[in-house]
């Protein structure tokens, strides 16, 4: 594997999700493979947990991070070929991936969707473009279309936290009052597909996801029924992709509460709106498993980049 930008890019899920969970064991056991070796994290947008915990897996690693904002405080960068740049971008993809790839070993990237243009987002034009351009592998730490570090991480949880050897795991679209990316929701159900679990997805009308990305996997527009005996409830707000960006409804009747939930976990990817997408009286007991994702994120990050970093020794 050189890069990491999809969770089409794991072999076999359930050895991954052991060796994370080996990983979570004894965290330093490979402290000196990343001596001496830089990760560079881009960020084009907010994170909390995914800045912290991929700085952490590196040092985990042995790896020295340097972490950057990308929008805001470096120059705008043009990702356009042949743009005459006479307008607010002041240098090219092109240059900008070749310097970076000088200081660092490893590239990782956040950039959301614009959900506004549905063809470029989904051309992966950032991600792509690093690719493209740098010489180093490139870490997708969110992108327009998928979020791979948290698809893993939420492997690796359910994994943790089953009692039965199929688990039957849910993933419900709930409200929120933005038009959200889709890129958690296609990362989680792309990780589904590849575990022996019992899965589907609750939504409302309208809010389906791409057919590419759901496949077979059943789509239910009644979240009661779709949560009978769930093991698992993934919740995630997602804006609609076939009416690409928009927010057709914030029916509340969506919500997450502690009695439709019943015996099953809650699972978020964080940050996650209380009371819109979410009940406290779920987020606040022992049900809730959204602390412990976070957690695993570190461990998904750190069996990612020493892949990375064996692949290229
Ligand atoms: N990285 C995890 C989720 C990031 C993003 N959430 C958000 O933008 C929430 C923003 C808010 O609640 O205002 C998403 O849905 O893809
Ligand atoms: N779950 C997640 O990616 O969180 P951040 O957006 O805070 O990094």
């Amino acid at each position: 594997m050189k890069h990491y930008t999809s969770i089409h890019d794991i072999d076999n899920i359930k050895a991954w999700v052991e060796d994370a969970k080996a990983l979570k064991q004894d965290p330093l056991k490979h402290i000196e493979l990343g001596k001496n070796k830089t990760i560079g994290l881009l960020f084009f947008n907010s994170s909390l947990r995914t800045r912290l915990s991929t700085q952490k897996a590196a040092l985990n690693l042995g790896m020295n991070p340097i972490v950057m904002n990308v929008s805001g405080d470096a120059w705008g960068i043009e990702f356009g070929d042949g743009t005459v740049m006479n307008g607010n971008t002041a240098e090219h993809i092109k240059e900008a991936s070749a310097v970076v790839s000088q200081y660092c070993d490893i590239i990782a990237v956040r950039a959301f969707p614009t959900l506004t243009d549905k063809v470029k987002d989904e051309s992966e034009h950032v991600m792509n473009s690093f690719k493209k351009y740098a010489s180093v592998p490139i870490v997708s730490m969110e992108s327009a279309t998928g979020h791979p570090l948290q698809g893993l991480t939420d492997a690796i949880t359910i994994a943790e936290h089953t009692k039965v050897t199929k688990p039957k795991v849910v993933l419900s679209w709930a409200p929120h009052i933005k038009a959200l990316p889709h890129a958690v929701a296609n990362s989680f159900v792309q990780a589904m597909q590849k575990m022996d679990v019992e899965f589907v997805i609750a939504n409302p009308e309208g809010y389906n996801l791409s057919p590419e990305i759901t496949g077979d996997t059943p789509i239910i527009h009644n979240q009661e029924e779709a949560f009978a005996n769930a093991d698992f409830v993934y919740t995630k707000n997602w804006s609609s992709y076939n009416d690409y960006g928009k927010v057709l409804n914030t029916d509340s009747s969506w919500t997450i509460t502690k009695d439709k939930l019943g015996e099953a976990k809650f699972m978020h990817c964080l940050p996650v709106r209380r009371n819109v997408v979410v009940e406290d009286a779920v987020l606040d007991s022992d049900s809730s498993l959204v602390i412990e994702q976070a957690n695993n994120r570190t461990f998904a990050a750190q069996l990612v980049l020493k892949k990375i970093l064996e692949n290229n020794k």
